[in-house]
Formats: C-alpha cells, sequence, structure tokens
C-alpha cells in the first residue's frame, strides 16, 4: 500500500528495474518473516529456559560435561554456518527469486492471451516459461541437495553424542561413586542441554529462510527509502519558483549537492524545476530517459495558455510521451523549467487505456472509487448515462448487465470502445487540462473527430499527441518534433499552410 500511495514509488521502482518481484516481497516475504520471527522467538525462548535448567542438573552430577558440550555446540555451530550457510542462503534467495519469476511470466500469459493466439506465440511461450520452470527446478534440485548434506551433519553430530555421557559416568558407577538412576538423570539432562544448545545447527533450515526473508525484505525497504530521498530532494527542488533555476544551483547548495549524489546519474543530468502555474510553460526544457540517459530533445520552449490547446507530433520514438511522463512528474531527469497546473486540475489518459478492476461504475469514476461515498455521491447514474451516450456507449450497459456489473473490461471491450469509455472518464473528472497521448488511436475518423469537437467545446485547455493531421484543427499550436531531435511550435494556421 505504500508503495501505491507513497510518490508513485510502484512506478520508479520499476522503472529503475533494481528490485525483482516486489510483489512477491509484499504478499509473501512478509507473512513468512513474521510466522518464522515468532516461531523462532518462542523456540529460542523455550531452549534458553532448557539450558538454564538443566544446567545446574549436569553441573552438580559432571561439571566436565558442561563444558564439553558448550566446545561441542560452538564447534556444530560454527561447521553449520560456515560451510553451509552462504549457500543455503544464496540458493534459498534464488528460489524466491525463480518462483517468482515463473509466476509472473504465467501471469503475462493469461494477460496476453489474445494477442498471443493472432501471433500463434503459444510454442515461444511455452519455451519461454518451460526454461522459468527449469531454472526453478534446477535451484530446488540443488536446495535439497544441500539440504541432504546438512541433514547428514545434523545426523552424525547428534548420534555421535549418544553414548559420550554413559562413557565417561560409567567408571564412576562401577566404582561406586554413582548409582545406576543418577547415569540416566544425567543422559537426559545432557541430551536436553545438547539440543538447546544445538538450536542454530537443528533449525537451521528455518534460520537460512529467515535471513533470505530478511534481506529480500530489506532490500525492499531500502529501495523505498531510497524513493524518499529522490522525493524529498524533488519536492524541495520544484519549491522553488526562480525560473532562472539550474542545476549549477543546486549543485552548489551543500545539503542538496547530498542528496542529488544518491541519485544515479544526477550530477549529469539534474532535475527538471517544477512551478505550479495556470497554464503550461516550458522553458530550456530537455529531458533525459531514465535508464539509458540519452537527451531526447534540448532547450524546448513554449507557453501554452488558458484557453490554449496544443497537438504534438512527430515520428515514434522521438519522445512525445516521455513530454507528457515528464509534466505528470513520472520523469524528472532533465534540466530546465516545467510550469504546469496543480494535478488536482489535470488529467492525463495514456496511451494503453487502463480498465481497472471493477464494475462499469468503477470504469467510469476511476481514479476515483466508488466505494468512497463522497465519489460517488458526487456523480448520479443518470450522469454516467449520459457521459456514456455522449462517447456512442449508451447501450453499454445494457449489454453486460449494468452499471454495477464487473467483468475483465480489458478483454471485453474493443480498444476503440475502451478509449471511448476514456474520453467518458474524462469528461466526468471535468478537468481544468487535459494531457491525451494518442488516445483516439484506435477510433474511426468520425468518431475522433466528434470526440475532440466535444472536448474543445468542454475543456479549456489540453495537450494531445497524435499522428493524423485532421486533428490539427482542434488544436490553437502545433508543436513538431523533427528527425534529427529539432522542433518547432507554430501556430495551427501556420502548419497547416505549410503542408498544404
Ligand atoms: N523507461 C525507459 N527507459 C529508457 N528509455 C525509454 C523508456 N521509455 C521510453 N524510452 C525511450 O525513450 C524514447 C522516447 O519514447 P516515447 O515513448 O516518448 O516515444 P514517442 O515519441 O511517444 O513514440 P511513439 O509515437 O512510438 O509512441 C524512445 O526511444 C524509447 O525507447
Amino acid at each position: 500500500m505504500v508503495m501505491l500511495e507513497a510518490n508513485r514509488a510502484y512506478f520508479d521502482l520499476k522503472m529503475d528495474g533494481k528490485l525483482d518481484n516486489p510483489d512477491q516481497r509484499i504478499c509473501e516475504d512478509v507473512t513468512s518473516f513474521v510466522r518464522n520471527t515468532v516461531d523462532i522467538i518462542a523456540l529460542f525462548s523455550s531452549k534458553f529456559l532448557n539450558v538454564i535448567g538443566f544446567t545446574s542438573v549436569l553441573w552438580t552430577i559432571a561439571p566436565e560435561l558442561v563444558y564439553f558440550l558448550v566446545a561441542y555446540s560452538t564447534f556444530g555451530t560454527l561447521v553449520t554456518v560456515k560451510g553451509f550457510g552462504s549457500r543455503l542462503i544464496s540458493l534459498k534467495f534464488q528460489a524466491l527469486q525463480r518462483e517468482a519469476n515463473f509466476r509472473y511470466s504465467l501471469i503475462r500469459v493469461r494477460d496476453n492471451v489474445e494477442s498471443i493466439a493472432f501471433y500463434g506465440g503459444e510454442s515461444y511461450e511455452s519455451t519461454t516459461t518451460k526454461a522459468f520452470l527449469a531454472s526453478m527446478i534446477e535451484n530446488i534440485r540443488e536446495l535439497i541437495l544441500w539440504n541432504r548434506h546438512l541433514s547428514l551433519f545434523n545426523n552424525v553430530y547428534e548420534f555421535s553424542m549418544i553414548i559420550v555421557p554413559s562413557i565417561i559416568v560409567a567408571p564412576r558407577y562401577f566404582s561406586g561413586q554413582v548409582q545406576f538412576g543418577v547415569i540416566s538423570q544425567m543422559s537426559f539432562a545432557f541430551h536436553r542441554i545438547l539440543a538447546a544448545l544445538s538450536v542454530i545447527i537443528f533449525r537451521f533450515d528455518s534460520l537460512s529462510g529467515l535471513a533470505t526473508q530478511i534481506e529480500r525484505l530489506d532490500s525492499l525497504l531500502s529501495a523505498l527509502d531510497d524513493h524518499t530521498g529522490d522525493v524529498r530532494l524533488m519536492k524541495r527542488h520544484s519549491g522553488r519558483t526562480s525560473p532562472a533555476l539550474g542545476l549549477a544551483t543546486i549543485i552548489d547548495d551543500r545539503e542538496d549537492s547530498h542528496l542529488m549524489s544518491m541519485i544515479p546519474g544526477s550530477m549529469t543530468t539534474g532535475s527538471i524545476s517544477r512551478e505550479v502555474g495556470p497554464g503550461l510553460v516550458l522553458r530550456d526544457f530537455s529531458i533525459v530517459t531514465p535508464n539509458s540517459h540519452s537527451v531526447l530533445y534540448r532547450d524546448l520552449n513554449l507557453q501554452l495558455s488558458p484557453g490554449e490547446s496544443l497537438l504534438v507530433m512527430g515520428p515514434s520514438g522521438c519522445g512525445k510521451s516521455s513530454l507528457l511522463r515528464a509534466i505528470a512528474g513520472l520523469w524528472n531527469r532533465g534540466s530546465g523549467l516545467l510550469q504546469s497546473p496543480p494535478c488536482t486540475d489535470t488529467f492525463f489518459l495514456p496511451q494503453k487505456p487502463y480498465m481497472p478492476l471493477g464494475s462499469l461504475r468503477d470504469q467510469l469514476l476511476f481514479p476515483k472509487s466508488s466505494s468512497n461515498a463522497n465519489a460517488s455521491s458526487a456523480i448520479s447514474d443518470n450522469e454516467l448515462h449520459m457521459a456514456l451516450a455522449e462517447v456512442r456507449l449508451d447501450a453499454l450497459p445494457a449489454r453486460v448487465g449494468g452499471l454495477d456489473a464487473v467483468k475483465d473490461w480489458s478483454d471485453t471491450l474493443s480498444a476503440g470502445e475502451q478509449q471511448r469509455l476514456a474520453f467518458a472518464r474524462l469528461f466526468l473528472h471535468s478537468p481544468k487540462v487535459a494531457f491525451l497521448d494518442e488516445a483516439s488511436s484506435a477510433l474511426d475518423a468520425g468518431n475522433e473527430a466528434r470526440l475532440y469537437a466535444m472536448l474543445s467545446e468542454k475543456l479549456e485547455t489540453y495537450v494531445s499527441i497524435g499522428h493524423r493531421t485532421s486533428l490539427v484543427k482542434f488544436h490553437t499550436y502545433v508543436l513538431e518534433f523533427k528527425d534529427d531531435r529539432s522542433w518547432t511550435v507554430v501556430p495551427r494556421d501556420e502548419f497547416v499552410s505549410e503542408i498544404t
């Protein structure tokens, strides 16, 4: 939940790609960690009481056996930890990682059944999934082998002590110094203390499992901490309002400079300065991709006042979506000034419409939740039906069983229907500024023109990304990226006269 709620940590951790399978760490490792910790605390407490209780018994009969037990269990513990420890922990770590990878490969197939079926990619997917399974099995095999070694060592360690107390006390029994009953009393105490002092040896399997879970959870928490550090730096940086703010200013600041050094690549790229304002202003704006550190474009300057709109065009891969990522705060590496309205006034329609789990009502209200009384009572059923009618999906509720019908919407609706539903979502939220990333790419020209005509009536300001020149007439300005990474911003009419 922290990952979802705290400054889009889920997005940044995925983009950084340094942490594998956070889902498994959260769902399974936490549960196992809590269960194992409780078990181990209970076990250690009971063994501690055994040591206290039985040492006094053994000490009165044969104190040399107490020294012997301490030395023997220390030797056994050292052999177990040094000989088996690091290998077993790393194998268990890999086991969790490979199991999660295998499960993720199955989930990917489930989520992409239609595309795989169209491509006829069953054999490829089967090979890939089998490779994940094989790597998991190989690891389990090695784990079983090492556990067998450990268990053999445990048996030798334990059984070689069976007759030791009798051998040591036998001379005293035959010389009449002790009774026969004392031998069994001493033997019982000896084995209870041995079991207690050898707890690390006999329970090494659970302890190494716990160590693995601690390591995985620790790296998750460290990644979240690093992320909080990054966000703190960004917030501090974006809190400044001087348009002249640049990388040099930040590096001169000693505290910020320390924080900047925690961000990979920050000394070379810096962060974008952010301000809140009514329109959209980009000044000397450059974007750098998160991992590859390649600069998509440099020194972009534009100003969009309330009431104006912008169409972003350009060849595939030139960085159109990345511009929206930067405006949304998903990408921060780069330089220059970005002024945009507060996030409460903006709404983004991403390239791939997202259909959350839930009812048709949830699809329309997303990202608000229909279970939130304020969100659901603010928008009536009638308004939801009207929004659907505006995007020509008025027949949808009857077709699927009403606004509360729950389906897998990404599979149930066509790509164009999902895009129309996303437009309905946008109209219902009626933000001051909207950002649309090829949000009508799956629509026919008629539906696209109708939706854009409605958009220009309903919203003051919007920025769209699109490839079709038919969209130009719905925008005030056109920002065009060229193949050589240069760019131009021109008024709509100028753009039209240039291309005709
Ligand atoms: N997470 C990432 N890490 C590194 N590079 C990335 C990442 N995401 C995108 N890129 C790269 O950044 C460049 C710009 O990507 P972007 O998605 O902005 O292109 P685009 O202009 O919107 O393309 P299209 O029109 O095909 O959607 C591409 O070369 C892409 O490979």
